[in-house]
């Protein structure tokens, strides 16, 4: 999954690596929860609409007979516009207010879409699941809550919308809320926050509702802004995997080489001692270039290019880590699978694995169980896996991969699996255990 964030164009990976005041946030919820709508209201809201395009979305609402301005126009047009290119399953989009920049990851709702929910989720600091107020939760909304926690999204949001519905009646907010808080309970979910909100109207996404005066959170908005989120990061376990080596371009610079990458943890910084692996081999860092200039450090998610002291063989898939905190290379892998296509997952079965930038071949070995996404309960009489379906899984790889847990570290803790026959990603996993 760490490979994912290569949907952001360079550009956009520089720009977060020098501006760390910076939100991703990924929307998940079922078809019609108004997800479209409520990301209008946050680019309309925030001002971070061109007029012209508001002017086109307000002609198309009145040509339609609408009363309103049919905020979801805007959203879906960008979506289907970006649907083009076909490689991208997910729609990236951007917007800031004077506080903060944000990247949302926009994933379509229906149930065939959990991939892309998954991708888009993958590299999130926060998920926002809406549910309508009328339905309350759904098997889709506590799928999206275990796939987040699962994911190690640190920060949930549960937006309850279309509270104009219901009255903005309180009642049904609270009932919301005390159910999905007693289902998150079970769940891995550092920090849960619940609002009432109407996307369409405005309620509280970034203007306080006049008409929930009983409601005494933040906004939408208000909470995106601040939330805590540079604690996140793991600033201490270095780790560096080796994207592309960097060679001398010109006989002026024949002397250079570097190994260029993603700060998946850890502070890098000159001279520090570092082992190369699978190889063992140690040196000390001599440099680190950010595009044409040096800096003194890199950290999680700079993509910079690191120079050693010594002349080493370090090839793609090799991961730079500090010589007594680095990860043992392993080719068992104990870990959770989400299954994202239709043919199950068997075992026995062989497909393709990428973990960080390494490729393997990985044999599944043993399904232990399936995990229920409405009750939690582990079924331990599946032998299979199928579409959408959460499960604990022993793979074996062809060469060992250099793999920390997942609660330790996004990047080195995940893996994506890939049809072979196809090329097609078809499952991601979550490391258990390095062993
Ligand atoms: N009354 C009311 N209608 C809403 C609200 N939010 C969304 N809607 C309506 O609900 C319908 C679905 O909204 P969308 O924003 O397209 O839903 P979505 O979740 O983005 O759907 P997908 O893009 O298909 O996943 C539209 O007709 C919206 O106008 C709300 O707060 N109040």
């Amino acid at each position: 999954m760490s490979d994912l964030t290569t949907d952001l164009t360079k550009a956009e990976v520089a720009q977060e690596s020098r501006n760390m005041d910076l939100l991703r946030f990924a929307t998940a919820g079922s078809v019609d929860d108004g997800k479209s709508t409520l990301i209008g209201r946050l680019l309309l809201d925030s001002k971070s609409i061109f007029e012209d395009q508001l002017e086109a979305v307000e002609a198309t609402s009145q040509s339609k007979g609408y009363d309103y301005t049919d905020l979801a126009l805007l959203t879906d047009g960008l979506r289907s516009e970006r649907e083009q290119g076909i490689t991208i399953d997910v729609a990236y989009r951007y917007f800031a207010t004077p506080t903060r920049k944000f990247i949302i990851a926009d994933t379509p709702g229906h149930v065939q879409y959990t991939r892309n929910m998954v991708t888009g989720a993958s590299t999130a600091d926060l998920g926002l699941v809406l549910v309508d107020a009328r339905q309350g939760l759904t098997e889709q909304s506590r799928r999206h809550a275990v796939i987040l926690s699962l994911l190690r999204v640190p920060h949930l949001v549960l937006a309850v919308n279309k509270m104009d519905l219901v009255d903005y009646d309180q009642a049904v907010f609270e009932k919301i809320h005390a159910e999905f808080t007693q289902f998150a309970t079970k769940l891995n979910i550092p920090d849960l926050q619940v609002i009432p909100i109407s996307a369409l109207k405005g309620d509280n996404v970034v203007e306080r509702s006049a008409q929930m005066s009983w409601y005494s959170g933040p906004t939408l908005m208000h909470h995106l802004e601040n939330v805590h989120v540079a604690s996140d990061r793991d600033l201490v376990d270095v780790r560096f995997p080796v994207q592309y080596v960097v060679r001398p371009k010109s006989d002026e610079h024949h002397d250079y080489r570097g190994y260029g990458g993603m700060v998946a943890g850890g502070v890098l910084k000159p001279g520090d001692e570092v082992v190369v692996l699978p190889s063992g081999m140690t040196s000390k860092i001599a440099g680190i270039d950010l595009f044409d200039k040096e800096v003194t450090e890199a950290f999680p998610p700079m993509s910079v290019t690191v120079r050693l002291e010594d002349d080493l063989d370090v090839s793609r898939g090799d991961l730079i880590a500090r010589v007594n905190n680095a990860p043992k290379p392993s080719q068992d892998i104990d870990a959770m699978i989400c299954w994202m296509t239709n043919e199950p997952l068997r075992p026995r079965q062989k497909l393709a694995i990428k973990h960080t930038t390494r490729s393997a071949r990985a044999l599944v070995k043993d399904i232990q169980y399936r995990l229920d996404v409405n009750t939690l309960h582990r079924d331990q009489e599946t032998r299979e896996l199928g579409l959408n379906e959460i499960g604990r899984v022993q793979l074996r790889t062809t060469v060992p991969l250099l793999c920390d847990p997942y609660s330790k570290n996004r990047a080195t803790g995940s893996f994506i699996l890939i049809d072979e026959a196809t090329g097609v990603t078809v499952g991601a996993g979550m490391i258990n255990t390095g062993s």
